[in-house]
């Protein structure tokens, strides 16, 4: 059930922003002000002016993500500006260091132009060890991070991109195993063209699929449209289905990546037995779980919501796959890296789940089945689980840059840093 939270103490909760600065190192006499700005920091800076790799020795760089956004797609609720973003990405720097220990800089930039925007980002290189990339509306979004993938030498994400394609194929994955579904048989449809909705689209082709109807605002993306950009047109299809009643016909699958409210009941009750309804679109959905409850007891349900089961949200990414990046100094977060992790998350969710999980969410038993087919946020072991696969696959598709990476021994420090001891840390 939604949990009740109230305007009014959602605002008061926001009063003064949710994150701020911690010192690391001691700062309490002249001796340790000496040590951290003059004369003593002059020291770092020639070391680093010599090797500028030891900005990862002697700076915060290693562990720090720049969260960077210009707030033309924010959430759900479309371009309201860098301005109104604010909360939502200070939210994104929350999770990283609540879930991985990353810090992250929330940074809201009043520019369009991508080609600005592009030039901003490059410029930010040398503080950052990574670069997530938020809430940038498609397809600019497409051609700034592409970019910036090949002139920069940190890991670069749009995280409404890859991490939403991540979430949504380990809950597919776990679906199909539920449900028996063959992916290259199912009618798939992705309700959205934009960041999440082509990449999500582009990752199930990497997982079989074969029949995907997107849509975008003016309907099916089909062969006949003439006002298509290149990357809805690598999708469009050679349909009769022109309109989302259409294409959720005998539908298996429908991912919502679009607005509130776009999936009536008809719909539901029009597609196929053991439907896979992922209405992602925050914070409202397309369809509620309860909606979809009155006509249907054969779906398996997801939303980007906290307060509903199968949480289906980039949470369950980001953190976790820049730890795992950062920890390998890796360049850029691949394919392998991004497979790595849905097939970690849709692993772990086949575990037994630990009591704290399980209080964390009311006590609720949570279980492998129709109403857990991914794990929980609050679950200490996506940390384990998921950096270590990111961060083997980088060193695998050649993309980590440090000397030596012992799978087992980083298994076993990342296991220690949320309170566990492995009985086979090479697992
Ligand atoms: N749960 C999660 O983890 C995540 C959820 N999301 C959610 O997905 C949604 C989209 O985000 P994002 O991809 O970043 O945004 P974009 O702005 O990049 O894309 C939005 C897409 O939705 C389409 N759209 C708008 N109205 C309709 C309509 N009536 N019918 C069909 N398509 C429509 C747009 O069409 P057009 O191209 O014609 O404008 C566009 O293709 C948001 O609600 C966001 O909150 C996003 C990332 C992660
Ligand atoms: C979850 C998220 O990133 C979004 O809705 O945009
Ligand atoms: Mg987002």
């Amino acid at each position: 059930m939604p949990h009740s939270i109230t305007k009014d103490e959602v605002l008061k909760y926001h009063e003064g922003g949710k994150i701020g600065i911690a010192i690391t190192k001691p700062c309490d006499s002249a001796r340790d002000l000496s040590m951290a700005y003059t004369p003593g920091v002059a020291e770092p800076c020639l070391a680093i002016e010599k090797d500028p790799a030891l900005a990862y020795r002697y700076t915060n760089k290693a562990n720090l993500v720049a969260v960077i956004t210009n707030g033309t797609a924010v959430l759900g609720l479309g371009d309201i500006g860098p301005w109104a973003s604010k909360p939502v990405m200070e939210g994104k720097s929350v999770l990283f260091k609540k879930f991985a220990n990353v810090d992250a800089f929330d940074i809201e930039i009043d520019e369009k132009d991508p080609q600005k925007l592009i030039a901003i980002c490059k410029a930010l290189e040398p503080t950052f060890g990574g670069i997530n990339l938020e809430d940038i509306k498609a397809p600019e979004c497409f051609e700034i991070e592409e970019k910036l993938k090949k002139i920069t030498n940190i890991p670069v994400m749009h995280d409404d991109q890859h991490g939403t394609a991540i979430i949504t194929s380990a809950g597919l994955m776990n679906a199909l195993e539920l449900t028996g579904k063959d992916i290259s048989k199912m009618k798939i449809v992705v309700i959205g063209a934009g960041a999440a909705g082509i990449a999500c689209a582009k990752m199930y082709r990497q997982l079989g699929a074969e029949e995907i109807v997107m849509l975008d605002s003016k309907g099916v993306i089909h062969s006949g449209r003439d006002d298509l950009n290149p990357y809805k047109a690598e999708f469009a299809l050679d349909t009769t289905d022109r309109t989302l009643e259409d294409a959720m016909r005998g539908a298996d699958m429908v991912l919502g990546l679009s607005r509130a409210g776009l999936v009536t009941k008809e719909m539901v009750a029009s597609m196929a037995p053991d439907p896979i309804i992922f209405a992602l679109a925050n914070p409202v959905p397309e369809i509620l779980p309860e909606v979809v409850a009155e006509v249907r007891d054969d779906a398996m349900m997801g939303t980007g919501r906290s307060d509903y089961p199968n949480q289906v949200n980039n949470v369950l990414g980001f953190p976790f796959i820049f730890r795992g990046a950062l920890d390998v100094r890796a360049t850029a977060i691949t394919e392998g890296m991004k497979m790595a992790a849905a097939k970690a998350l849709a692993d772990l969710a086949k575990e037994p789940v630990p009591q704290y999980v399980k209080d964390a969410y009311g006590g609720e038993e949570l279980a492998f089945g129709p109403d857990y087919l991914i794990p929980k946020p609050f679950d200490k072991r996506v940390l384990l689980w998921e950096s270590a696969a990111v961060a083997r696959a980088a060193v695998e598709e050649g993309v980590a840059q440090v000397e030596s990476f012992d799978y087992c021994k980083y298994r076993t420090k990342l296991a220690a840093d949320i309170g566990l001891i492995l009985a086979d840390p090479c697992e």
